[in-house]
């Protein structure tokens, strides 16, 4: 057995506790085998003086819209989305989402995320680099309806079934994938529901946006009499495996019938903030035991892909949301960057365990706002950054170690991208 052995350190555990305690590595499986004093490994790390907690989780991303940060600010979903972002997606090329993806992973890595779930086009470039840098990720064609004839809109839908299929395991098992088709308004039911029986055929979940805006939950409940949630569950859409952007806009019916299937809800602060979607009942949804994840969402609406970030807008929007300062409280925020992301996503990561995937982060506490330590937990959810951590480690495999990033060449990957991002406004004419 190939080990690595992160020592010297605190781990943070799943119960929000911190233990001084080393880790050990499997590196072949990729599982923390061990966790105690002075564990050697063939590899070591060192974390003195640091934090050592789980990798964080991104729910729900499109990571190659990195090309679009700053593009469009300043608009709500559907002005933005019609008036901004198609038009220019419309343009986009197989060498763009690579770049793109390339820099988003390369900015997820260093701010501690292990793992993320993405929705985009041209999904198998996505795979290339996630490959290549090390990540671990939940992968899927985006598949649209909207300003599409029926033939294209269901071959749409069937080419991220294969997607699914094609990649489910790939890059030695740290990927997997999901039929995603993009929203409850923006495809038919009849290829909401095709979606939802080939992905379950398939064994893969289904993930999709759903009550983000007060636009999108109007027109089901006129059309259908029933709540957006009740209609996707009609659908096939809300599994115990499957999961959804957003859930803003969701009634104390909805979020029973969430606690009851176990459906996950990849909550997005940052992104409901800045379209001005609405606030997230997410104290609601945490009490009745729904599982939460956190996503940044793309880069054109956040407008970057640090957990750290997110994590803090989600607990301080919890609490205006609750109109309670107690809501979303620190550990609950963590919670769900961490092993509340893992358990949307199925997958054994998000906690310090022997038997879990050693997918994690390492901070630095040795800086000027992480003083004094009154509280660690406190400080990862209100004070700590992205550039806090110190070695960011996925699958058993360091990724980052002392900031400097071991899979990717930093200075290429940021050349590349702004390079792509030029050319593509360019050819899109904006
Ligand atoms: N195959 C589809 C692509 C869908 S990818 C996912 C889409 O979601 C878009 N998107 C990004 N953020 C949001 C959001 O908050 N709500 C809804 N859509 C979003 C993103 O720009 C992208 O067009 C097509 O032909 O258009
Ligand atoms: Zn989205």
């Amino acid at each position: 057995m190939a080990t690595l052995a992160i020592r010297g350190g605190r781990i943070l555990r799943s119960d929000m506790t911190v233990t001084e305690a080393d880790v050990l590595v499997d590196r072949e499986t990729g599982d923390i085998v061990e966790l105690g004093a002075e564990l050697a490994g063939d590899e070591e790390l060192d974390a003195h003086g640091d934090l050592v907690m789980p990798g964080l989780v991104n729910a729900h991303t499109h990571v190659a819209m990195t090309l679009l940060r700053g593009h469009a600010d300043d608009k709500p979903l559907d002005a933005w989305l019609r008036e901004d972002v198609w038009p220019v997606e419309a343009a986009l090329e197989p060498a763009d989402i690579e770049a793109g993806a390339a820099l988003g992973i390369l900015e997820m890595i260093k701010s501690g995320t292990t793992t993320f779930a993405d929705m985009y086009f041209e999904i198998d470039r996505t795979a290339e680099v996630v490959e290549r840098a090390g990540l671990r990720a939940v992968l899927g064609h985006g598949a649209i309806a909207a300003g599409k004839d029926d033939v294209a809109a269901r071959a749409d839908i069937e080419e991220s079934v294969e997607m699914a299929r094609r990649l489910d395991g790939a890059a030695a098992g740290r990927i997997s994938t999901a039929v995603m088709p993009h929203s409850l308004t923006t495809v038919t039911p009849e290829l909401l529901e095709l979606a939802a029986t080939e992905a379950h055929d398939a064994g893969v979940p289904v993930h999709y946006h759903a009550n983000e805006t007060v636009d999108e939950v109007d027109p089901i409940v006129e059309e259908h009499g029933q709540r957006p949630v009740e209609w996707a569950r009609d659908l096939g859409l809300c599994t115990e495996a499957d999961f959804f952007a957003h859930g803003v806009h969701l009634d104390d019916r909805e979020i029973d019938l969430l606690a009851r299937t176990g459906t996950g809800v990849v909550h997005c602060p940052a992104s409901n903030m800045k379209l001005a979607s609405g606030m997230a009942p997410v104290q609601q949804l945490l009490d009745a035991g729904v599982p939460v994840g956190l996503g940044t969402d793309g880069a054109a609406s956040n407008n970057d892909l640090d957990l750290f970030d997110e994590l803090r807008d989600a607990a301080m929007l919890g609490k205006l949301a609750a109109a309670d300062a107690s809501a979303v409280a620190a550990p609950d925020a963590v919670s769900m960057a961490t092993a509340g992301g893992a358990d949307v996503l199925g997958l054994n990561a998000g906690r310090i365990e022997a038997g879990a995937k050693a997918d994690l982060a390492v901070i630095d506490l040795d800086a000027p706002h992480l003083t004094p330590e009154h509280d660690v937990v406190s400080h990862l959810a209100y004070a700590a950054r992205g550039s806090d951590v110190r070695h960011t480690v996925c699958d058993g495999t360091v990724l980052m170690r002392d900031r400097e990033v071991l899979t990717l060449d930093e200075g290429a990957v940021m050349e590349r991208a702004a390079a792509r991002a030029a050319g593509l406004l360019e050819r899109a004419g904006v």
